[in-house]
């Protein structure tokens, strides 16, 4: 069993939820996939870094973080995982709103400002959440040399027409969803 093929088994047994719901874009759904559970799991979250570093490995960019709070545990555990295998990589927290006090930062962590950066998401339905922290990221003066989510639950479209490189590692497919 390879590293995504424990990811996929972690998510489906752990972060699938039946039942009605209100999405993040205020759609209603049948199910949510509770992504948390896997990104904040002793046993899965190791698995999200390494497999979201094999994923991204032919792009370069040396910082990694998204929309808080989906992204945060995302970030992290890819930093991790670079750590592990001897590579130095940065993460960053994008808020949802600039803070009012103290540095009074959009974005919390090592300087983005003229560094390439990889914005990722837990799951994305529509791509408002990472088109939230590009933008955030631009206009902080990063580049951003993709988007990348664990699970994508419908965002490529928008995403790529925003002329973006997007990568995720899961379709709702590959989940039987
Ligand atoms: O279609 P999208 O807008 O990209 O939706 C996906 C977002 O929804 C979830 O977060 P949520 O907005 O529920 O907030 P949270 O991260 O603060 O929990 C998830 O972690 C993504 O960030
Ligand atoms: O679109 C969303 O808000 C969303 C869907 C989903 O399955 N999981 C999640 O965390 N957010």
């Amino acid at each position: 069993m390879t590293d995504r093929d424990n990811l996929l088994a972690e998510i489906k047994s752990k972060a699938v939820v039946h039942g009605k719901v209100t999405l993040s874009s205020g759609m209603e759904a049948d199910f949510y996939l509770d992504l948390r559970r896997i990104t904040l799991d002793g046993v899965a979250a190791p698995l999200v870094g390494r497999v979201l570093l094999d994923l991204t490995a032919d792009l370069e960019f040396d910082a990694v973080g998204g929309l808080t709070l989906g992204a945060d545990p995302v970030a992290g555990a890819m930093l991790h995982a670079a750590a592990a295998r001897g590579r130095t990589l940065d993460a960053f927290v994008v808020r949802k709103a600039q803070k009012q006090h103290g540095m009074q930062r959009r974005i919390e962590g090592p300087e983005v400002k003229g560094r390439r950066v990889l914005a990722v998401e837990d799951t994305s339905t529509t791509g408002a959440s990472p088109l939230t922290a590009v933008e955030a990221l631009r206009e902080a003066g990063a580049e951003v040399v993709a988007v990348a989510t664990i699970v994508d639950r419908g965002a490529r479209e928008r995403i790529t027409g925003e002329g973006l490189e997007y990568r995720s590692v899961f379709t709702l497919d590959d989940l039987g969803l």
